[in-house]
């Protein structure tokens, strides 16, 4: 499976005064590939559009959004969205682990799967009302790991876990791409996602620079293009130097 971006571009019309709508574009001229076995890094501040490209890989954009270009995927997606999930409120975690199991003919100890993630066996008996907010999206990215390798896009997955869970979790991203999963890892924390990532793709400015391989963020970034340089060393990590 992979992910193949050409020409993107993404939007939304607006009503303006009685009759019109007003359209307004928000990225454009999107380009971005991951493979099989690769984790690309997309990286960008809040509201540049990430999580518009990934409903819009998903084919799940609002009604009043624009979009032209291409978006092609070989094989089965997998989104864990940023805002939301679908645990079903009746049923117990440990049920819900099983049935995504059985559903993809995929036998699996459901205490294997909750300690993926360092979520201890007792989860299986409570109901998602009864978690903490990490724990729940823990127990989505469990399910979301479930079967066959994927295209998984992962909106924000370490949003809200403490260090140590967010690290196990970005390492449990690595095996599956390992396994031969394609993973698309949405977040605004590029040091986090820099010791897992294959090639890290910045938005900024309604433009996607060109992914570059993760290495080249070390240092003073003097390997980087230009844009990806002055994002790199804007961190306070590397002095906040204005470029
Ligand atoms: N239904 C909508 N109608 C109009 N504008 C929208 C709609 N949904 C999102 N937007 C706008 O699209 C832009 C990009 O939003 P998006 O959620 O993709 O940002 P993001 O990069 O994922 O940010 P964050 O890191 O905060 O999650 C924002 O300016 C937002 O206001
Ligand atoms: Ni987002």
């Amino acid at each position: 499976m992979s992910l193949r971006v050409r020409d993107l571009s993404l939007g939304f019309s607006a009503p303006d005064g009685l009759w019109r709508r007003r359209e307004t574009w928000l990225v454009q001229g999107l380009n971005l590939d991951v493979a099989a076995g690769r984790i690309t890094a997309l990286i960008g501040a809040s509201g540049a559009g990430k999580s518009l490209l990934a409903h819009a890989i998903l084919g799940a954009l609002p009604g009043n959004a624009l979009q032209t270009g291409r978006i092609a995927v070989q094989g089965r997606t997998v989104f864990l969205p940023q805002q939301g999930g679908w645990l079903d409120p009746t049923a117990r975690i440990g049920d819900q682990i099983a049935w995504a199991a059985r559903r993809k003919a995929c036998p699996a100890q459901v205490a294997d799967r909750l300690a993926l993630l360092d979520l201890g066996s007792a989860v299986a008996a409570l109901y998602p009302h009864q978690l903490s907010g990490g724990m729940a999206r823990r127990v989505l990215m469990v399910m979301a790991l479930i079967g066959p390798p994927a295209l998984l896009v992962a909106d924000e997955p370490t949003a809200g876990l403490d260090p140590a869970s967010s690290a196990l979790l970005l390492a449990t991203l690595r095996a599956y791409a390992a396994e031969g999963g394609a993973v698309l890892l949405i977040t605004h924390d590029l040091i986090a996602a820099l010791p897992i990532a294959d090639e890290v793709a910045m938005l900024a400015d309604g433009r996607l620079h060109p992914a570059c391989p993760a290495q080249a963020f070390a240092g003073d970034g003097a390997v980087l293009p230009a844009a990806a340089r002055r994002q790199w060393q804007a961190l306070p990590q590397n002095g906040f130097t204005d470029a």
